[in-house]
């Protein structure tokens, strides 16, 4: 029986790539995650030998292996690779990263939009590790409030800023597909941080960049 290739092999520099191909049909990518989908499915009255099924558990593994992959990234990692020294003195602010994460009460999606500001002490990063720590924590099963503040606290942590400002906004589909079903809200939750959490004129100038 094939073993599943080790995430060594996917997870690398911090980064993730979905790349594991199964070499041919029958392939097994991960027999204990790919059983436990098989009974899920036949819970639920369906045959998981029927054509359409026969390679779900395995694309489910693969899916739910990617889904959570930031539990194998470090945010120091990927801050560390990229931080130039920089006299810059205004604040930089990283709008509309989009983001899909899993609430830990359903294990279904959230998904919306994360704002980023920071306020540079010498250093600046580059801009698409500020997405890519926004990942490192949407990909794991999270609340959306601790999501913003892990991001806000690897930023301010690992990039030495003056401060560090996020917001998200996101619809819970937990909310909108069962329970109490309501399609058109959605939750904004912030983390501020340093000089944006004591001074109100650098919040509301970050805030000034979010309305357009
Ligand atoms: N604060 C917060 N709550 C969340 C998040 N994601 C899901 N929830 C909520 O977690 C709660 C779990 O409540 P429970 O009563 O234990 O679960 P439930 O019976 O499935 O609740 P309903 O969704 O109201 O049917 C629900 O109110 C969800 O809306 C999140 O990111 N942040």
């Amino acid at each position: 029986m094939p073993s599943k290739p080790k995430l060594s092999r996917v997870v690398s520099d911090g980064h993730y790539a979905d790349s594991f191909e199964p070499e041919h049909e029958d392939e097994i990518y991960d027999p204990v995650k790919e059983d436990l989908v098989r009974r899920m499915l036949s819970e639920i009255g369906e045959d998981p030998q029927r054509e359409g099924l026969r390679r779900t558990p395995l694309r489910v593994a693969k899916a739910m292996d990617f889904l959570t992959s930031g539990y194998q990234l470090s945010a120091e990692e990927v801050i560390r690779k990229a931080i130039f020294e920089e006299d810059v003195k205004e604040m930089v602010v990283v709008r509309d990263i989009e983001f899909y994460s899993m609430c830990e009460h359903h294990m279904l999606p959230f998904f919306g939009h994360a704002h980023v500001g920071y306020l540079p002490n010498g250093k600046v990063v580059g801009l698409s590790k500020v997405a890519r720590v926004v990942d490192v924590f949407a990909r794991r099963l999270q609340v959306q409030e601790r999501l913003t503040n892990q991001v806000a606290d690897a930023l301010m942590q690992h990039l030495g800023a003056h401060g560090v400002a996020v917001v998200m906004e996101a619809s819970h589909t937990c909310m909108m597909m069962r329970g109490v079903q309501k399609q058109n809200s959605t939750t904004v939750s912030s983390a501020m941080r340093g000089t944006f959490e004591v001074d109100q004129r650098t919040r509301a100038e970050f805030m000034g960049f979010l309305h357009r």
